[in-house]
């Protein structure tokens, strides 16, 4: 798929990782929606896009992506104002393990309904022309991570969902294609998390091993995951593809036994 004119919705575009997919999308010509929790954050973010890529190519819907009806009211804001779309980014995500169940509402159960509101905007099965949906997981779903069990399961499962949804839209002739994105750690306001008694919980003790642990790994730019998630719109052959992003390794792929059956 070719950025120029696309539409993209991204959630958790107003800071971090969602921001620079959205810089990289507009930067390639790309129409953003920016879909986020923090209204000053977002209205910052979009005053500085729009000064850097010009008025009419991005805006920002304060939206909660927990709140179904919100989502889905972002989604018809997206195709109100820029006639289409073709590209969702579910990119929202927390940290929180002592509010455990927002964790698995935002990474996970979010996921899944930007997934299905996206399907509704882009599948042939709803008479639209396709699209590219990607999911961000994280490096935590294959390197489990004991200090955010519950984070590390909505990752795994965000993987389980993706690559299942991704075999549903082939078998579907949905014309969407499903990824999903691993990055190690990166360089954004999440990672202050886990200094944290409010995000991390009786795992904040922790926070030291924490730190050993991206001392060891690195810390990635988010430019590079931008890098991977624009390679996961734009190469048509991509569908279930999981990309990991590592310092180590930079940007490849995990590969699966074939199964037997
Ligand atoms: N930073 C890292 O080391 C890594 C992050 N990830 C994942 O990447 C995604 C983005 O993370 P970062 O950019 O690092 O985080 P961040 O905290 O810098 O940005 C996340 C954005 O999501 C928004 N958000 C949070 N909850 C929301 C909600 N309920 N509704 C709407 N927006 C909401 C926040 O306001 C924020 O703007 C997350 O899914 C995270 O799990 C994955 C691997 C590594
Ligand atoms: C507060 C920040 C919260 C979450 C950040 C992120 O989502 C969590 C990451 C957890 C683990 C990261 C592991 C990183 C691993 C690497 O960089 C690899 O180079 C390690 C080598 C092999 C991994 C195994 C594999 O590739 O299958």
């Amino acid at each position: 798929m070719a950025l120029h004119g696309r539409v993209a919705l991204v959630t958790g575009g107003a800071q971090g990782i969602g921001r620079a997919v959205a810089e990289a999308l507009l930067k390639n010509a790309a129409k953003v929606a920016l879909v986020d929790l923090n209204k000053q954050v977002g209205e910052d973010c979009k005053k500085i896009l729009d000064q850097e890529f010009g008025e009419g190519n991005c805006i920002f819907l304060q939206c909660d992506v927990t709140d179904r009806g919100k989502l889905q009211d972002a989604f018809e804001s997206t195709v109100q104002e820029f006639g289409k779309l073709d590209i969702v980014i579910n990119n929202a995500g927390i940290n929180n393990e002592k509010n455990w169940e927002k964790t698995i509402e935002v990474n996970l159960t979010s996921v899944i309904k930007g997934t299905y509101l996206a399907l509704e905007h882009m599948s042939k099965e709803h008479g639209k022309d396709g699209g590219v949906i990607v999911n961000v997981s994280s490096m935590a779903a294959f390197l489990h991570s004991p200090q955010q069990p519950v984070y590390t399961a909505t990752k795994y499962g965000v993987i389980g969902f993706t690559r299942a949804m991704a075999d549903a839209a082939e078998e579907g002739n949905y014309g969407v294609r499903i990824n999903v994105l691993c990055p190690a750690f990166v360089d954004t306001p999440l990672l202050q998390s886990i200094e944290q008694e409010d995000n991390m919980g009786k795992f904040v003790k922790y926070k030291d091993v924490f730190k050993e642990k991206m001392h060891k790994f690195g810390v990635l730019p988010p430019s590079l995951i931008a890098e991977g998630t624009l390679r996961l719109i734009t190469d048509n052959s991509l569908n279930g593809a999981v990309m990991k992003i590592t310092c180590s390794k930079g940007i490849h792929f995990h590969t699966y036994e074939a199964l037997s059956v």
